[in-house]
């Protein structure tokens, strides 16, 4: 097994090895699906970027087949963006429909996604989706069966204010992950731990978040990303990108739900031995900052986040050449 920390007393994870451990080989033997099949639930009237980022994220790393499942006004929208992404126009949002229909709208709704649902290696629950209540109560519904069937959901954007105003949709499912930025970190250590986020003691601090929802997995994102499932915690500092634009986080989430994928059929086979959903963090984190850093050399001050997807493929090409 390889290890994920460097020697010493650093929390700093070996994501090369990681990379190196969990990344599927490109034989001719395979068929299509095999690399992985990720799933976006995000996308609403105001949001198309988001979702658009996680799920074309997840096809330039690698994987198969990306679909996303968005409101009926996103789906053109998205759809017009990229002819590679499936796209489901099944939600809907409060003010577009009538409360008498709410009831059949979401039945309709979890019929549509349970036919599709164990096709899926992984969700992306968030990016891009609003807080429109009725929404998020179909969104519920849809984590809901994600956990029935076993499947892994990588949780982000207004995914995490829905799970920390209603915790039990992930408290001790050990194939969640939370990524949560700043605001949405604060909000989850106040929800919790019944705090103020303490950045002293920050590594105990995400080790009692994640224990406290069960053994999650949280990725804190920030100057270092920080990755814990309440029994270890590690860190990933390579160098990425002083641009801050929005919908690097996009591509983080669709970024981690390919490689949490890949780890879990490495650990299926008996290749790694460490929790799947902290090897599918780091090396995420690892290659959108590898990616940033590589895209900001180029476009300096103007760097944006489509500038950084296209920089997915080298940053892997270098890590592992083909
Ligand atoms: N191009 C795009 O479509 C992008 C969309 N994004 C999406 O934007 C949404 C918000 O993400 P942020 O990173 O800005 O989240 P943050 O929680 O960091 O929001 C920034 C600020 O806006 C407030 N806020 C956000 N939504 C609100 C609402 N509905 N009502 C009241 N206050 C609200 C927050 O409290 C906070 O103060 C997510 O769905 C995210 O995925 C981002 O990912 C950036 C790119
Ligand atoms: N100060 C920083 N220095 C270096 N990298 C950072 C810094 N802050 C964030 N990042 C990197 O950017 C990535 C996205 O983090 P960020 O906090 O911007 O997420 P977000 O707000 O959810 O993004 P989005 O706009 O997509 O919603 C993280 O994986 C992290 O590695
Ligand atoms: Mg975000």
């Amino acid at each position: 097994m390889q290890s994920v920390m460097t020697s010493g007393p650093s929390l700093e994870a070996d994501s090369i090895s990681i990379f190196r451990s969990i990344l599927p080989g490109l034989e001719s033997s395979k068929h299509k699906g095999q690399a992985g099949k990720i799933a976006v639930v995000g996308g609403c009237r105001e949001y198309t970027g988001a979702p658009y980022f996680s799920a074309i994220s997840a096809l330039k790393i690698g994987a198969d087949l990306s679909h996303v499942f968005c409101t009926k006004d996103a789906a053109p929208v998205i759809k017009s963006y990229s002819p590679e992404l499936i796209v489901h126009p099944i939600l809907e949002e409060s003010y577009s429909i009538r409360d008498e229909d709410k009831s059949s709208i979401s039945a309709k709704v979890i019929a549509e996604v349970e036919k599709w649902m164990e096709r899926f290696d992984c969700l992306v629950v968030g990016p891009g989706l609003g807080r429109d209540p009725f929404l998020l109560d179909c969104v519920s519904n849809i984590m809901k069966h994600a956990r029935e069937c076993n499947v892994p959901m990588v949780i982000d954007g207004d995914g995490l204010y829905l799970v920390t105003n209603c915790l039990d949709l992930v408290s001790g499912y050990p194939l969640a992950v939370l990524t949560p930025n700043l605001n949405e970190y604060k909000r989850l250590v106040q929800k919790v731990l019944n705090s103020e986020v303490n950045d002293e003691n920050g590594t105990d601090q995400l080790l009692s978040l994640a224990k406290g929802i069960g053994g999650v997995t949280i990725l804190r994102k920030g100057k270092s990303d920080f990755v814990s499932d309440g029994k270890t915690a590690c860190a990933v500092s390579v160098y990425g990108s002083p641009r801050r634009c929005g919908g690097q986080g996009d591509i983080l989430s669709g970024s981690v739900a390919v490689f949490l994928s890949w780890a879990r059929q490495c650990a299926d086979k008996g290749e790694v031995s460490m929790n799947p959903t902290i090897l599918g963090c780091v090396a995420g984190s690892a290659l959108l900052r590898k990616a940033a850093s590589m895209a900001f050399d180029n476009k300096k001050r103007s760097t944006l986040t489509g500038d950084i997807i296209e920089c997915l493929g080298r940053s892997l090409q270098e890590i592992c050449p083909v």
